[in-house]
């Protein structure tokens, strides 16, 4: 049960198209119960915008601009989750929390976590409050933009609320520390279930969930046994399991391996594989991700705060603005979400106001200006 599994040949993924004719980079699909947001008296919904630290803020007004001249139908409720203390504790404000609970949707930039000290990382906090059980990270090459790679098409799901993250960790004695690794079968569940909803609705028929389980027999080989019980209930998608390195080495050597299945894993490896993938379409600037939960989803790039680069305006926003497109897709606005990734993905594609991290030399503005140009909806 735990071997590796002999890797089918991969199939194009061809079932989302836009109506400009580009195939649907990020491929984020409503599942419907995971969907709760209401209009407002404008008949828009209301959004949570966490700007975050860093790069955070520059790039969510890039998304704001974008948004306002493609004219999407959203009103954003911007708040702030500088860290406060709260009984002893460092945590997030009440005032952004009462926002993503009212609102029910969040699109958020990244938040700094101090490196071996201070306080918990509050991208961790807010998953786990709003109980985010998959966190959704696509990664797919750009037509246009040359790198090594150019077949990426890896759909990767998260557990989002546990295993290595969670934060459980004390000093035994002194030079002697331990961090506990929790992996519960009802997380495990939800999250291997989501998975293949999230596989039959792109149209992909396999799953693979990705383990040690060789070496963590009990937690990993937990989180594997229930994605076997789950596979049960899908009949017509095939499920195989790859250990972690293999998976790596594998998707290095030809990444249209994994091009038609939807890998699932425990946290910490998901964290890894998708900065992993990300490297191999152009980095970190461009991909996205979505934290999905029953009562609420947020909406982030996997990228963090990048402050060697912050209040430069060399940021590249296209990770956090193709995040806003799964959202965009999660909340079924589709026409909005197509006319604006046609317009990133062109811009990318010309090749001519290209953000440093992309080889170019050009600003955030200037290449936000270009999208805003390539919309047309206006
Ligand atoms: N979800 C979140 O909010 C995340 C937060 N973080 C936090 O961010 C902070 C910095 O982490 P790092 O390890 O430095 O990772 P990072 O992702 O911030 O940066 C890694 C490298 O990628 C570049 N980069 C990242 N995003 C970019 C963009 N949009 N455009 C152009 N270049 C970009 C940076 O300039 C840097 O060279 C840490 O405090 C970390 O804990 C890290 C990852 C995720
Ligand atoms: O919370 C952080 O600072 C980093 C988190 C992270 O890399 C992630 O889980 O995406």
């Amino acid at each position: 049960m735990f071997l590796p599994r002999i890797i089918s040949k991969a199939k194009p993924f061809s079932r989302f198209k836009t109506s400009l004719g580009l195939r649907s980079y990020v491929s984020a699909v409503p599942i419907t119960e995971t969907f709760n947001a209401k209009k407002n008296a404008n008949g828009n919904y209301t959004v949570t915008l966490i700007p975050g630290d860093g790069i955070g803020p520059e790039i969510s007004e890039s998304v704001k601009r974008i948004y306002e001249a493609a004219k999407v139908p959203i009103d954003w409720e911007s708040v702030s989750v500088t860290p406060i203390l709260k009984k002893g504790r460092v945590s997030i404000p009440e005032e952004a929390l009462n926002s993503v609970k009212k609102n029910t949707i969040a699109l958020k930039g990244p938040l700094a976590t101090p490196i071996g000290k201070g306080h918990v990382s509050l991208n961790l906090t807010l998953r786990r409050i709003f109980s985010l059980f998959a966190n959704v990270r696509p990664c797919k090459s750009i037509v246009g933009f040359k790198t090594p790679y150019d077949d990426v098409n890896t759909v990767l799901i998260r557990e989002n609320t546990e295993g290595e993250y969670s934060g459980i960790e004390h000093t035994v004695v002194d030079g002697v520390v331990q961090s506990i690794k929790l992996i519960t079968r009802d997380a495990s569940e939800q999250c291997a279930r989501y998975a293949f909803k999230y596989a039959q609705a792109i149209g992909r028929n396999r799953v693979t969930a990705i383990h040690k389980a060789n070496i963590m027999k009990l937690s990993d080989g937990l989180f594997l046994e229930v994605a076997y019980e789950v596979s049960k209930e899908f009949p017509d998608i095939k499920f195989d399991d790859v250990l972690l390195d293999r998976a790596c080495l594998h998707i290095v050597q030809d990444p249209a391996l994994y091009s038609d299945t939807v890998m699932v894993m425990p946290n910490l490896y998901g964290d890894i594989l998708s900065d992993m993938c990300a490297g191999l379409i152009g980095g970190l600037g461009l991909t996205p991700s979505g934290n999905i939960g029953m009562k609420a989803s947020i909406f982030e790039a996997v990228h963090g705060t990048a402050p060697d680069i912050a209040g430069k305006d060399l940021a590249n926003p296209t990770a956090l603005l193709l995040s806003s497109i799964m959202m965009l897709r999660h909340m079924r606005l589709n026409t909005y979400a197509e006319d604006i990734e046609a317009a990133v993905l062109k811009t990318i594609a010309d090749g001519k106001h290209l953000t440093r991290d992309l080889g170019g030399t050009a600003s955030n503005t200037e290449f936000t200006n270009q999208i805003i140009s390539k919309l047309t909806l206006i």
